[in-house]
């Protein structure tokens, strides 16, 4: 059986392919605390609305988030990703939103 850690390098396993699992890591790391502020902020954007009477869905603003982060990317080829990347990311933003309504709803 092979228990060998995927970012330990071993003779089958090239140093390169080490370090940039090490590199992804830290990236991944770095990625999580910055989305789970991003879900702080929208607790915040979803009190505003609940006090407005505003829907969470908001078309408008998902196509001018999806526009400026393609445009944010520095490398052309991995825009459509990028696009991709906050499509979901904002599909579970609304769904976290749905379930503040909801735990809200059973507690008032
Ligand atoms: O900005 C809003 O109105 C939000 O609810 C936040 C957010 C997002 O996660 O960026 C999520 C849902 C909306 O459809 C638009 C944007």
């Amino acid at each position: 059986m092979n228990v060998t850690k995927s970012t330990e390098s071993t003779s089958e396993q090239p140093k390169m392919l080490t370090v940039a699992r090490q590199r992804i890591n830290t990236l991944d790391q770095q990625i999580v605390g910055l989305l789970a502020q991003r879900f702080d902020a929208v607790t915040m954007v979803n009190e505003a609305k609940r006090t407005a009477n505003l829907p969470v869905m908001d078309h408008g603003r998902e196509d001018q988030v999806l526009d400026r982060v393609a445009q944010l990317d520095p490398n052309p080829a991995t825009r459509k990703y990028m696009r991709d990347i906050y499509q979901h990311i904002m599909r579970n933003s609304r769904e976290y939103q749905d379930d503040l309504t909801a735990a809200r709803d059973t507690t008032h």
